[in-house]
C-alpha cells in the first residue's frame, strides 16, 4: 500500500485524493448493501485508516444517515471517547480503527469498543482490514473483530486471504481508489507479489481441449502405486488425474501389486514398474508428469525413483511418502530439481504442514515467517514449486510469485483428499500449463470440487465433482473472452 501511495505520489494523485476517494468508496458499499442503516456509528482511529473513516462519516451524512464518531485521537472535536459508545443504538459499525499501520497489539479501551461492537450483533464494516488483522500475515494481533463487510483498497492484502484473518473480514470488496493502472501495476507487482488465487491468475493457461486435439496432446500422466496392500492412494490421484484433464494415465505399479490395481482399473492403463523397469519405460517420451508419494512407502526406493524422474527431464509431483523419504536428504531433491528446471520448475512439493516441517524444519520452526514467507523461502530453496496446504493453501514460485487459496470446505479434511489434489496438479503438467500456473489452478479446482459436492464429502467423490468444475471453468473463459 506504501508503494501505491508513493506511484500515486509520484503521479500527482495527493493522499488528499486517495483518501477521499477510499472513504468515498466505504460510504458507497454501506449504502446499496446496507440500505437501512440509518445510524451509523464510526470508530476513527489515528492514521490513515481514521481519515478514510472520517471521509466516509461524511458521505453518509449526506445520505441523511446519522455517523457519530467515537475514537482514541483527539483530532476532531466531534469525536467521543471509545468508552462511551454503546453498540445497542446504532444501525451498523464502521471500523476505522487501524489498517496497514497496525503496529502493536490491540488492547484496552480499543479492545473494549471492538467487543462491543460484535457482541451489540450489529453489521461491522471495516476500512481496509478489521482492526487488530496483521494486513502482512493474517495473524491476529491481541484482538480483531469478525466483521460483515471489509472495504480494501486497489488489491487484497495476504492478511485478507490467510487465516485467521481471512475468517475475519466478512465479504471483501476491492476498491480501485482511482490509482492509474500504472501505479496500480507497480503496487500490484513488487518484486515478490502475492496474489489471491483467483481465475484471473491463470484462466488464460486453462484452454479446455479442440476438438482437433489428440489424446497425446493433453499429456500422459503417471502415477506411482505402492505395493499389494497400499494401492488405493495411487488409484485415486490417477483418477484425478484422468479427470482433472490428462490425455492418458498409467499406473507404474510393482509386480506384486498388479492384480489388484488391474482389479480396479478400467480408463487408466496399468504397466509392471519394479526397480530395473523405470529407465526403460522412460524412453517413452509422451509420459510427461509424474506422481510418486501416495501410499508408495517412505525409502531410498522412493528416492532413487524420483531423483531418476527428475533427472530424466520430467515434470513430478512429489507428495505425502515421497516428501517424507527426502526427510534426511532434502538438499539432494532441491538439487536435482535445479539441475533438470529450465526456465520452468519440474517439480511440485504438496507439503501438508507435518511433511513440510520434515522438509524445511529450519523454516517451519521460524515463527515470525507468515505461511507466504515459509512457502516462499521453500521454494526458493527447492527450486520447487511449493504447494503448502491446509484450509488457506499458499501456492508459491521460485522466482517469489505466490497465491493463496480461498476455494474448499472443511469437509476436505479427510483422508486421501491429498492424494485426489496430487493427480490433479499432474494433470494441469501433463497438459503443459506452466507449472505455477497449474498447481494454482488444480488447487482452485480442488477445492472448487470439494464445494460442487457440499457436505459428506469423502476423497472418492472429488474426481466425480470435476466434470462440473470443467464447466464452471469453460463458463468463466466464455465470459472473459466477451
Ligand atoms: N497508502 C495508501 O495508498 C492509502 C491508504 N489508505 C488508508 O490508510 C491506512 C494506513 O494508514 P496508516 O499508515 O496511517 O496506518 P493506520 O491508520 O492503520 O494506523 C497508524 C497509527 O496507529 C498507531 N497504532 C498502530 N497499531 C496500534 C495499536 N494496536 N494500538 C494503538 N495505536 C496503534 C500507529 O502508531 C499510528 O499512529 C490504510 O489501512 C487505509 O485505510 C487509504 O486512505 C487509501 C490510500
Ligand atoms: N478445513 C479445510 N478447508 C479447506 N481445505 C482443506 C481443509 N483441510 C484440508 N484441506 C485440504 O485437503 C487436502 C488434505 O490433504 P492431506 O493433508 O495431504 O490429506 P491426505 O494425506 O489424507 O490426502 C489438502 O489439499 C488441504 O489443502
Ligand atoms: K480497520
Amino acid at each position: 500500500m506504501q508503494r501505491a501511495d508513493q506511484n500515486a505520489l509520484r503521479e500527482g494523485i495527493s493522499l488528499r485524493s486517495l483518501v477521499d476517494e477510499a472513504g468515498r468508496a466505504v460510504a458507497a458499499e454501506i449504502s446499496s448493501r446496507f440500505p437501512n442503516a440509518k445510524r451509523v456509528a464510526v470508530l476513527v482511529g489515528p492514521g490513515n485508516n481514521g481519515r478514510d473513516a472520517l471521509v466516509a462519516a461524511r458521505y453518509l451524512r449526506e445520505e441523511k444517515r446519522s455517523a457519530d464518531l467515537f475514537g482514541t485521537a483527539n483530532r476532531h472535536d466531534e469525536i467521543a471517547p471509545l468508552q462511551v459508545f454503546h453498540g445497542g443504538k446504532y444501525d451498523l459499525v464502521l471500523d476505522g480503527l487501524w489498517g496497514a499501520g497496525l503496529s502493536r497489539d490491540v488492547e484496552g479501551d480499543a479492545e473494549d469498543v471492538l467487543r462491543k461492537a460484535e457482541d451489540s450483533g450489529r453489521p461491522i464494516v471495516s476500512i481496509d482490514i478489521p482492526s487488530g488483522v496483521d494486513g502482512g500475515n493474517g495473524q491476529i494481533r491481541g484482538y480483531a473483530p469478525k466483521v460483515d463487510l471489509t472495504v480494501t483498497f486497489v488489491r487484497r492484502k495476504p492478511g485478507h486471504c490467510l487465516l485467521p484473518g481471512r475468517d475475519h473480514c466478512g465479504t471483501i470488496v476491492v476498491a480501485p481508489i482511482g490509482l492509474s493502472e500504472t501505479a496500480m501495476k507497480e503496487a500490484a507487482e513488487p518484486f515478490e507479489p502475492v496474489f489471491a488465487n483467483e481465475p484471473s491468475l491463470w484462466l488464460h493457461h486453462a484452454a479446455t481441449p479442440l476438438t482437433a486435439h489428440h489424446k497425446y496432446d493433453r499429456g500422459h500422466a503417471v502415477v506411482f502405486s505402492g505395493g499389494m496392500s497400499r494401492t488405493g492412494a495411487a488409484r485415486l490421484a490417477a483418477l484425478s488425474a484422468l479427470r482433472g484433464g490428462a490425455g492418458l494415465v498409467t499406473v507404474f505399479s510393482p509386480a506384486s501389486a498388479l492384480l489388484v490395481n488391474a482389479q480396479h482399473l478400467t480408463g487408466i492403463m496399468l504397466k509392471r514398474c519394479e526397480d530395473g523397469d523405470l529407465d526403460v519405460l522412460l524412453e517413452d517420451k509422451r509420459l510427461n508428469a509424474f506422481v510418486l508419494g501416495p501410499g508408495f512407502g517412505i525409502g531410498d526406493r522412493a528416492k532413487a525413483m524420483a531423483l531418476t524422474v527428475l533427472k530424466a527431464g520430467r515434470r513430478l509431483v512429489l507428495d505425502a511418502d515421497g516428501l517424507t523419504s527426502f526427510r534426511d536428504h532434502a538438499s539432494r531433491l532441491f538439487e536435482a530439481a535445479r539441475q533438470c528446471s529450465d526456465s520452468e520448475p519440474q517439480l511440485v512439493l504438496t507439503p501438508h504442514d507435518g511433511e513440510f516441517a520434515r522438509l524445511f524444519p529450519d523454516l517451519a520452526g521460524d515463527l515470525r515467517l507468515s505461511k507466504v514467507d515459509r512457502a516462499r523461502h521453500a521454494s526458493r530453496r527447492s527450486n520447487a514449486i511449493v504447494v503448502l496446504k491446509g484450509a488457506d493453501t499458499v501456492i508459491a514460485a521460485p522466482d517469489g510469485r505466490a497465491a493463496i487459496n480461498a476455494t474448499g470446505t472443511p469437509w476436505l479434511a479427510t483422508a486421501g483428499t491429498g492424494d485426489v489434489l496430487a493427480g490433479l496438479v499432474a494433470a494441469q503438467l501433463a497438459q503443459k500449463r506452466p507449472s505455477f500456473e497449474a498447481a494454482c489452478l488444480a488447487v482452485w479446482m480442488h477445492g472448487k470440487a470439494a464445494e460442487h459436492f457440499g457436505p459428506g464429502l469423502i476423497s472418492e467423490d472429488l474426481p466425480h465433482c470435476l466434470p462440473a468444475v470443467h464447466r464452471e471453468i469453460v463458463s468463466l473463459a466464455m465470459d472473459n473472452a466477451h
